[in-house]
């Protein structure tokens, strides 16, 4: 507690962190630079809000912050880098067992966590997304990229890997607001079906597709993975950002839920974060925690030799596996970027409390992804039940053409 522990003492414990680039302002102005040039400002709005940075961790700190006891101002990515520092200086190991029983992601509870994620409004990922609201990693194929370029990007990037024909039957698993169907069906000419668990991704998709006038070879289904049926299986299929919400225990129903869908020697792309942590346990230091308890309840990553394992286990063959871990970063450090520019707009189309969330979260996942803490594959693979020669070329200079 902060009268236990004294203003003193608690700038003592920061200082003695080798010149934090951070200013400490307190409650009644008082004013502590913690290096000669601070780069952020740390604003403690009540004396309990020391308690937080007496024995820090990630999850005590960004807490403080969301419940408005601590505010941020000035460079977000040397306060995190700092708030990383007082973490590790408390000792707590990297990844970390987080203890809790293991999810049953049951149908409700998942759409339940979807729903907090994505439902806060449309118009709150517009103001920090890419013009056609892909929420996912995009691929830079040069350093000075614009999001909106790195995003088209990407979703050709996926398509070319698929080797994604016209009038081929192409499904979406978790959609998002529909940017690659749309740009299936109208550039590759597939017939695209999407499917996302979000309301307002469903609603926004329609209209999209009848503003493109693509309704003719172009769909969106409100509804669960598990639930897809299909009278003819799919040619291709992909999934991007989405298996981070179906649970390590539910990789084989997921799996073989795709395989079920898929005809045979069909391509699928499952383009996903995965963990650095070979046993898929959670990033310590209250990282995890934060974003389990604030930003995607029910989300889970596991380490890619489990997720080519449980493919592997279904009768997928894996060809191609490609980590797309700097794009990410470099994603993240874009959607913050213009999440601080949009801050004041943000907090009208959710809340503070959201705002505050999110600001921390992609600031904080930019920092994870740059660290390693976490990583993301774009895995190709063929469904492959009967053993045989695959219909891909022997090289993959496809991809690049
Ligand atoms: C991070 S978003 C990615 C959206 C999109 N693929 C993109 O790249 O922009 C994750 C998507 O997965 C969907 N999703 C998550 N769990 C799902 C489930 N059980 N069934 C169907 N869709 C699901 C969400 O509704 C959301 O559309």
């Amino acid at each position: 507690m902060f009268l236990a522990a004294g203003v003193g003492q608690v700038l003592e414990r920061l200082g003695g962190q080798g010149g934090l680039p951070l200013r400490v302002v307190l409650w009644d102005g008082r004013e502590f630079p913690l290096s000669d040039e601070p780069l952020a400002t740390v604003r403690v709005k009540r004396p309990q809000a020391l308690t937080a940075l007496s024995h820090p961790t990630l999850l005590s700190l960004a807490e403080a912050y969301v419940n408005g006891d601590l505010d941020l101002e000035g460079d977000l990515d040397a306060a995190i880098r700092a708030a990383e520092s007082l973490a590790r200086d408390e000792g707590g190991p990297l990844f970390v067992r987080d203890g809790a029983a293991p999810r049953s992601h049951t149908r409700e509870e998942d759409s339940a966590a979807i729903r907090h994620h994505y439902d806060v409004a449309n118009g709150f990922y517009a103001l920090w997304l890419d013009p056609r609201m892909v929420y996912s990693c995009a691929y830079f194929r040069t350093e000075s990229d614009s999001l909106e370029q790195a995003q088209l990007n990407k979703l050709d990037h996926i398509c070319r890997k698929l080797r994604l024909d016209a009038d081929e039957q192409f499904l979406d698993i978790g959609c998002g607001w529909g940017a690659l169907i749309l740009h299936a069906a109208k550039k590759y000419g597939a017939r695209a079906t999407g499917i996302t668990l979000s309301e307002q991704q469903f609603e926004w998709t329609q209209r999209r597709i009848r503003e493109e006038g693509l309704q003719h070879r172009c769909r969106v289904l409100l509804e669960d993975y598990r639930d897809h049926q299909s009278p003819a299986p799919y040619d291709k299929i992909a999934s991007v950002g989405m298996f981070e919400h179906v649970g390590i225990a539910n990789l084989p129903t997921y799996f073989a839920t795709v395989r079920r869908l898929l005809r045979e020697r069909g391509l699928f792309m499952n383009h996903g974060i995965t963990s650095s942590s070979s046993d898929g346990v959670a990033v310590g230091m209250g990282a995890g925690e934060f974003i389990d308890r604030y930003v995607f309840p029910q989300g889970e990553i596991p380490h890619l030799h489990r997720v080519v394992r449980d493919m592997s286990d279904q009768d997928f063959e894996v060809h191609d596996v490609e980590c797309l871990r700097p794009h990410y970063a470099k994603t993240l450090r874009h959607w913050s970027a213009n999440f601080e520019r949009r801050l004041s707009q943000a907090v009208m189309a959710s809340s503070e409390k959201t705002a505050r969330v999110w600001r921390l979260y992609l600031a904080g996942c930019a920092h994870a992804f740059d660290q390693r803490w976490t990583s993301i594959h774009q895995i190709l693979a063929s469904r492959q039940v009967n053993p045989g020669r695959t219909e891909l070329p022997l090289t993959r200079e496809w991809i690049y053409r």
